[in-house]
């Protein structure tokens, strides 16, 4: 089973260069990738969020070492000062165009090659259980060059959060959310279902359900299709709204890396 992962990753991404130890990062990011994936089922799993099509969660995406070391490429690069600017969210962002520092590149490449083994997975398995007939990544979004030219670093302090939207429409399909230190509920709202305003009985305006995602530090999430652009989401830090399992989520500081590829322009 090995070997066969390290051939179709070798199809898929040729040999990486090395650095002067003989063994570049990206190699060893494989490495593991490649190891722990020989172990279908225990760990690099893909979790449909089956309310929403296009929506899909690797829990166990980045170990606690990886997690740790992205934080410290973004620290180094000052991507978590607290100077950063406010968007249209609660939170501090920092954003990146252009080209991606290197460390966003081996990210990129190790999603892909995450994306593209889970996908392999699902065809070698048992196909009893519907979730595995269902796409993961569309393939022309996963083999297109570059797959993200933009990243944006929020950082949450408790109590702050992102308020309910689509990503703006100069992105295009296909984003990937990485998150860090403290876990959080993301909640998607159908577009839909909230410009037809549900009434109840009473003709009271009836707010639509939301699809509550837990975030765990070290998970990506997949969003594209109808998540990305039929579906709000929103993340809501005030006391009351983080519950999961009944309980209150403790929270600290949480850092989401989000990685997206704005619209090519003719
Ligand atoms: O912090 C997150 O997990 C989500 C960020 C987000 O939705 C955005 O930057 O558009
Ligand atoms: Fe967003």
């Amino acid at each position: 089973m090995e070997e066969e992962m390290k051939a179709i990753l070798r199809e898929a991404f040729g040999d990486s260069s090395s650095d002067s130890d003989g063994e570049s990062v990206h190699d060893r990011r494989r490495q593991n990738s490649c190891d722990e994936l020989s172990i279908f089922g225990d760990t690099q799993i893909w979790e449909p969020i089956n309310e929403i099509s296009g929506l899909w969660i690797c829990r166990d995406f980045l170990s606690a070492d990886q997690q740790d070391s992205l934080l410290s490429d973004l620290e180094q690069e000052g991507y978590l000062a607290d100077d950063s600017c406010n968007q249209f969210e609660d939170c501090k962002t920092a954003m990146k165009f252009g080209d991606l520092p290197p460390w966003a590149l081996e990210l990129s490449h190790t999603i892909r090659e995450n994306i593209h083994l889970g996908s392999v997975s699902f065809e070698s398995t048992d196909l009893s259980d519907n979730s595995k007939l269902r796409c993961l990544f569309p393939s022309e979004l996963l083999w297109r060059d570059p797959l993200f030219d933009q990243f944006i670093v929020n950082i949450y302090q408790p109590g702050e959060g992102i308020c309910a939207h689509v990503d703006l429409l100069r992105f295009e399909d296909g984003i990937a959310i990485i998150s860090l230190e403290s876990s959080c509920v993301m909640h998607f709202s159908s577009v839909e279902a909230e410009a037809d305003h549900l009434y109840n009985s009473n003709k009271e305006c009836v707010p639509s359900a939301k699809i509550p995602v837990l975030l765990t530090p070290g998970s990506l999430v997949l969003i594209w299709g109808e998540a990305r652009y039929l579906w709000k989401h929103e993340i809501n830090r005030k006391l009351g709204f983080q519950i999961w399992d009944g309980q209150e989520i403790d929270q600290k500081r949480r850092v989401s890396l989000t990685l997206r590829r704005l619209c090519q322009t003719e």
